[in-house]
């Protein structure tokens, strides 16, 4: 029988602590259903006491119907001194109706007498009227145990009291929380284990990444006993952010064999958490274990010789099973079997062991070593193999162009370029204003084009990215300029590198203009 081991999702309350994390209402309500259709147990919604935001969510909320998650909202115990029904932290917590509330709570003996300041006494009182108040008013109550490490090491019969406390006034869950997130991985294992000991209920961890463990420190716990786990995804929280839950599910279900989410729910992990960042506004890490975009990203030539024979030699697990993809970068540490899948998309006959494979990938080392980089601009790279295969054929000549940069810089187009093109043996002069050189030139460029290929109407320029490659040199230096094209459908990568940026980006456009080109005509 797979044991179930409880997620409790905390994006939206911890992961909003987050520097630069600021959700709208609108990205909440998303990242809600989101969360629900990947199938954790608890959504910790927010904080319905901290902010007028939070109370609209609450509101708005009511009418979205979810199918697997509880949602929860987080709070503390009344103040110090203050009855439970006059605090207004509780009555707004009240005010979320949500089934479920998360309560946290005081268990370090020195946050008591020194951060809120009042007695070991009137804190433990705190969190029984707390509780037994939720109770009271039909709530599933989660009680967070704040500090609860730091206050078992230094205190520990006071930490239990605390739990016990929570435990006896009808707590449904006790979560032992990591809250500065210095505690190490064996301190996790043991503590839990003896609270596991002493408390009778079912545990939930919450760990935090300041001593970057929160991931090993979740699954110590698990290891531990504990049947619920806290996080968020991508890991995003205060400081150095929450245990993150896109590592922490994978590693439960897939190497330890716990249950975590719905059967067949794992595969949606990876394009979830690449959505939550999108509406986080956070580039999405790429070395992100599981789920980055680099996570199954083979460069070293003998590793993609390995994968090639038998994926399992240099991965971990199958990517498809977290929804992810293998890749393969070419690069100069590629080897035959890293350019052979892009040279037999050109010519399937070619083989690992022909001259041309051979040829090509000493070509690919020297364009390297010159400054040129492949990984994202496959294309180019594609032109490459089909001038070494002699499957390329020139589609249109340049004999001149010329731009002229606007000085002073005036509102809207400050560069105009001048381009004479043939195309089977036909001139076409042009000429275009643009926001830049670059963009002057490729709009002239297109425009003369067009009147041949009007296909590449289509085609635009979605990215522009310049590398200075020597910074010694200042000016002179050699400059990379990576181009992403669109025609609405497809999007494909080109690279270009001069001393020049702009023959850089000219040569990264041509590299552009003349793949989309021959994919139309293939
Ligand atoms: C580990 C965690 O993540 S816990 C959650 C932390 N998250 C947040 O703080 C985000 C949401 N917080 C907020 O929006 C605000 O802090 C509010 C609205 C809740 C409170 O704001 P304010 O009343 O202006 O208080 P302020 O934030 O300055 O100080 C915190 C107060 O909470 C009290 N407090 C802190 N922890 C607890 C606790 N576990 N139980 C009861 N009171 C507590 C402090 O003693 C302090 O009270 P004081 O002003 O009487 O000294
Ligand atoms: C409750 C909580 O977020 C913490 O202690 O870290």
């Amino acid at each position: 029988m797979v044991k179930k081991i409880c997620i409790y999702d905390s994006t939206l309350r911890d992961g909003a602590q987050g520097e630069g994390i600021s959700f709208t209402v609108a990205d909440k309500l998303k990242i809600t259903a989101k969360l629900d259709g990947l199938g954790v147990d608890y959504i910790e919604a927010g904080n319905p006491g901290s902010n007028p935001k939070d109370i609209e969510f609450f509101q708005r909320l009511k009418e979205l119907k979810l199918k697997n998650a509880k949602l929860t909202a987080f709070g503390s115990t009344r103040r110090a001194n203050v009855e439970v029904d006059k605090d207004a932290n509780i009555m707004s917590l009240l005010s979320a109706e949500t089934p479920s509330v998360a309560i946290f709570g005081k268990s370090w003996d020195f946050h008591v007498t020194d951060i809120i300041r009042t007695t070991l006494e009137e804190n433990l009182c705190m969190i029984r009227d707390t509780v037994r108040y939720m109770k009271h008013k039909d709530k599933e109550v989660i009680y967070d145990a704040e500090h609860f490490f730091d206050g078992y090491k230094a205190n520990p019969s006071y930490a239990i009291d605390t739990l016990e406390a929570a435990l006896q006034s009808g707590a449904d869950w006790i979560t032992l929380c990591d809250t500065n997130g210095g505690t190490l991985p064996n301190e996790i294992r043991d503590i839990v284990k003896k609270v596991i000991g002493e408390i009778n209920a079912p545990i939930g961890i919450h760990c935090h990444n300041d001593g970057g463990m929160a991931v090993a420190n979740s699954i110590m716990a698990v290891i531990g006993g504990v049947t619920q786990v806290q996080g968020t995804m991508n890991g995003y929280g205060e400081r150095c952010g929450n245990a993150d839950l896109c590592t922490i599910i994978p590693n439960l279900e897939i190497k330890l064999k716990y249950r975590c989410l719905p059967e067949g729910a794992l595969k949606e992990l990876t394009a979830a958490s690449r959505f939550i960042s999108e509406l986080a506004n956070m580039t999405h890490y790429s070395g992100a274990p599981f789920v980055g975009h680099s996570a199954f990203a083979h460069k070293g030539g003998m590793h993609i010789d390995g994968v090639s024979k038998n994926p399992h030699s240099f991965e971990h697990i199958p990517p498809e099973l977290v929804g992810n993809s293998r890749r393969f970068l070419m690069s100069e540490v590629s080897g035959r079997s890293t350019v052979l899948t892009s040279i037999q998309k050109v010519d399937p006959a070619i083989t690992k062991d022909s001259e041309e494979t051979y040829n090509i990938i000493a070509e690919l080392k020297r364009l390297e070593h010159e400054g040129y980089q492949f990984e994202g601009a496959e294309s180019s790279f594609e032109l490459v193999i089909r001038r070494a295969l002699g499957r390329y054929k020139k589609l249109f000549e340049v004999s001149d162009f010329k731009v002229i940069s606007d000085e002073p810089w005036s509102n809207g187009n400050s560069a105009t370029a001048i381009i004479k093109i043939w195309v089977n043996g036909v001139q076409e002069l042009t000429a275009s204003e643009g926001d830049g050189p670059v963009n002057a030139l490729d709009i002239a460029l297109r425009k003369a084009l067009t009147v041949f290929y009007p296909q590449l109407n289509k085609m635009r320029l979605v990215d522009y990215k310049v590398r200075v490659l020597d910074t010694t040199t200042a000016t002179a230096a050699k400059v990379r300029v990576h181009i992403e094209s669109t025609d609405g459908e497809r999007s494909w990568g080109t690279v270009g590198v001069s001393t020049n940026i702009l023959e850089a980006s000219w040569i990264a456009l041509v590299d552009s203009i003349e793949y989309m080109l021959i994919k139309y005509m293939d």
